[in-house]
């Protein structure tokens, strides 16, 4: 895999998505450029991950086939039109910004056959247990496609999803790990309370949760009755549903998933 591929943005996401690609072996170091506004995190990533540190945003256009476009999203309009003149002919843009539809951001390049990927990844890539879900315009070619697959693959799963849906799989997808590591740190702290030492128990909690995403993926057995397998008749885990439910543990996580999608909506 020879062709360069540029992060304009280089933050946390775009840290993530480098970290995976050059733990894998999708591409080499030397063909992943990355910009940033201040210059300090730039250095940090080129000594973290051997990666190229990019003059400028339009350097990364002029020298890249696949530009991710990993500001957030309010940067978007300027950093478009700072770099739509310089783009290559053949490039594909990848947007991974929450909220930015591909029709948007087409028409603020002006170039009405741009390739353009709508990616929706989490930070999980970092450690190859990613989930990205994507979106693809008419112009990017299956050969494309296929590739654009096989990156985000190389650090975790992808879903292709209709571009629809991509408000939903941002909070399901992408924010939720923010509400996992606040359900372990919940986890964690109760177990302190009993007088767990701290680290112990996020070793548990985590493990926990880990090998319980993995059942219900490698099982496909009903999460419902894979928690009613866990309540022993008369036992204590029923104490703790009943006490979830008492508190809307259900409801709450319903309603935050909504306010998300709220967010990027209106
Ligand atoms: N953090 C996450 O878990 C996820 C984030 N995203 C998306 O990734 C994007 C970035 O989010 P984060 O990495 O969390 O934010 P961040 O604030 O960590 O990173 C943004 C980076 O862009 C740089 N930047 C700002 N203006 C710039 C410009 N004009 N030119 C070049 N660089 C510039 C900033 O210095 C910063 O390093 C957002 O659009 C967000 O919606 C998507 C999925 C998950
Ligand atoms: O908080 C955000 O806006 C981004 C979108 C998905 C995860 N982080």
């Amino acid at each position: 895999m020879k062709r360069n591929i540029g992060f304009i943005g280089s933050g946390k996401m775009a840290e993530a998505i480098i970290g995976g690609i050059v733990s894998s072996d999708f591409t080499q170091p030397e063909n992943i450029f990355a910009s940033n506004r201040t210059i300090p995190k730039l250095l940090d990533l080129q000594v973290t991950y051997g990666i190229q540190v990019a003059e400028s945003n339009i350097d990364i256009a002029r020298k890249c086939d696949i530009v991710f476009l990993s500001v957030t999203p309010d940067k978007y309009p300027a950093v478009i039109d700072e770099i739509k003149d310089y783009v290559r002919e053949d490039v594909i843009v990848v947007l991974i910004a929450a909220g930015q539809t591909i029709a948007m951001n087409v028409e603020r390049f002006n170039k009405e056959e741009l390739k353009m990927v709508k990616a929706m990844p989490n930070t999980p890539v970092l450690v190859g247990a990613g989930l990205t879900s994507i979106s693809f315009n008419q112009f990017v070619t299956e050969a494309e496609q296929e590739e654009i697959k096989q990156l985000f693959e190389s650090f975790g799963k992808a879903e292709i999803i209709d571009e629809e849906l991509m408000d939903t799989a941002s909070a399901v997808g992408g924010s939720s790990p923010a509400f996992v590591y606040m359900f372990i740190e919940a986890l964690a702290d109760a177990a302190v309370v009993n007088g767990m030492p701290r680290q112990q128990a996020y070793n548990i909690a985590a493990q926990a949760v880990l090998g319980s995403a993995k059942m219900v993926l490698d099982t496909a057995i009903h999460p419902g009755k894979l928690k009613d397998d866990v309540c022993s008749p008369g036992g204590s885990t029923i104490q703790s549903i009943a006490s979830l439910e008492e508190n809307g543990f259900r409801s709450a996580i319903i309603k935050a998933v909504q306010a998300n999608v709220d967010k990027l909506t209106k």
